[in-house]
């Protein structure tokens, strides 16, 4: 059975299309670039939802190993922007997440900051500080849990399960979050909590189930459901379409794109290449807990393409492209190189390459691809080769 979200969002219509090469939107200043360079970026005009600044994780193991689950990552998100962060398997994507919500576990240590405004009131400063905008990384637990998540955090975990309590019925689940964050009761509840469930294609009639009554995929929507409700100003959303089928991935995606409508923003963490390039506008590559690339979608997805070279393999990688995989496999966090991480993997791997490459101009790589590709994500053409 066939369960429509409300309206369907045109391709077409993305704010990205109108944007795509220019700038972020709403601002006149460039997309951000990555690494240390970022932090000089010009800031009168621009005003970030949030500003990540060298954030690094690092993980104590049992046997005092360090793992560097992210490192130095920097960028910053815009009011009305989706940024889809993308990267194998592995190379930090929920610690970035998880670090930015204060979900991480004890063995954790986390630098940098994450600094989350207020896009409204930013403009126009109060006089007691309060809008003054908040590190997520040094936020006490009192804060984040009263104020950030789900309030101006929402969180479309990876493992839904987890999230969800098991031996609640999904619609209480729902209600009680409807009810909390919207004020409602009675009658209003009622229909909030249907048109809630909707939004994320979850069926009316599976709302009296427990999670562990539901597929994957029908807990994959629970959880976009309940993430939806609060309007957060920022929604990370971690493989939000996990175990659905295409025309479900496509309407998710929508949907949480039209989150970013009235200023919010949206982190989508994938590793659906061609979702991401259906809504994105931007995109955030990440390999072994760096960020190697940071780009326009249009250009990243089109021409000229990607210019890292592990970005490149991403793209080629997919049934649509080369089908061929990037060869061997990613580094040990706990055990990474002093210089490029990905060089072992790479064709273009030189002896510059046993240094850490400066980030310039969103690329992070000492011998950035040049050529152009002609096949979107989604196989669609999109001009020559250059
Ligand atoms: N508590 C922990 N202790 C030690 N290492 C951890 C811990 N939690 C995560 N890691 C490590 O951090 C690294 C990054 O994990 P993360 O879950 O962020 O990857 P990911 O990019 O989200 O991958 P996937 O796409 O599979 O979800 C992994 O190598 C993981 O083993
Ligand atoms: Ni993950």
């Amino acid at each position: 059975m066939a369960h429509a979200l409300p309206r369907p969002v045109p391709h077409r219509a993305h704010p990205r299309h109108r944007l795509a090469g220019r700038c972020v939107a709403g601002t006149d200043q460039p997309a951000a670039p990555i690494g240390a360079d970022a932090v000089s970026r010009p800031s009168e005009t621009f005003r970030p939802l949030l500003r990540v600044r060298e954030l690094s994780v690092r993980f104590r193991t049992r046997g005092g190993r360090d793992i560097a689950a992210v490192s130095e990552v920097s960028f910053d998100l815009a009011a009305g922007e989706c940024l889809a962060l993308v990267g194998e398997s592995g190379c930090g994507k929920s610690v970035l997440a998880s670090a930015l919500l204060g979900l991480l576990p004890a063995n954790a240590r986390t630098s940098g900051s994450a600094l989350l405004h207020h896009p409204a009131r930013d403009a126009a400063p109060g006089p007691a500080g309060q809008d003054r905008p908040l590190d997520l990384l040094a936020a006490d637990e009192a804060t984040l849990a009263r104020t950030v998540r789900g309030r101006r955090v929402g969180l479309v975990p990876q493992s839904p399960a987890a999230h969800l309590t098991p031996v609640r019925t999904v619609g209480s689940q729902l209600a009680e979050i409807v009810r909390e964050l919207k004020g409602l009761r009675g009658k209003e509840l009622a229909e909030a909590t249907l048109a809630a469930a909707a939004r994320a294609a979850f069926p009316a009639d599976h709302l009296d189930r427990c999670p562990h009554q539901l597929s994957g995929g029908l807990a994959q929507r629970a959880a976009t459901a309940l993430a939806l409700v609060g309007d957060a100003p920022l929604l990370l959303a971690d493989e939000p379409t996990t175990g659905l089928d295409r025309e479900l991935v496509e309407r998710t995606v929508d949907e949480l794109r039209a989150h970013t409508d009235d200023g919010r923003g949206l982190l989508l963490i994938t590793h659906d290449l061609p979702a991401a390039e259906r809504v994105a506008d931007r995109v955030a590559v990440m390999y072994a807990g760096r960020l190697v690339e940071l780009a326009e979608a249009g250009p990243f997805f089109g021409a000229p393409g990607p210019r890292h070279p592990y970005a490149d393999g991403l793209l080629a990688a997919l049934p649509e492209r080369d089908f061929v995989p990037v060869p061997g496999m990613p580094p040990e966090l706990g055990d990474l190189p002093d210089g490029c991480a990905f060089a072992p993997r790479c064709a273009r791997a030189g002896a510059e390459c046993a240094q850490l490459p400066v980030p310039s101009d969103g690329v992070a790589c000492h011998h950035p691809v040049t050529t152009g590709r002609s096949v979107s994500a989604s196989g669609r053409r999109e001009g020559s080769t250059a």
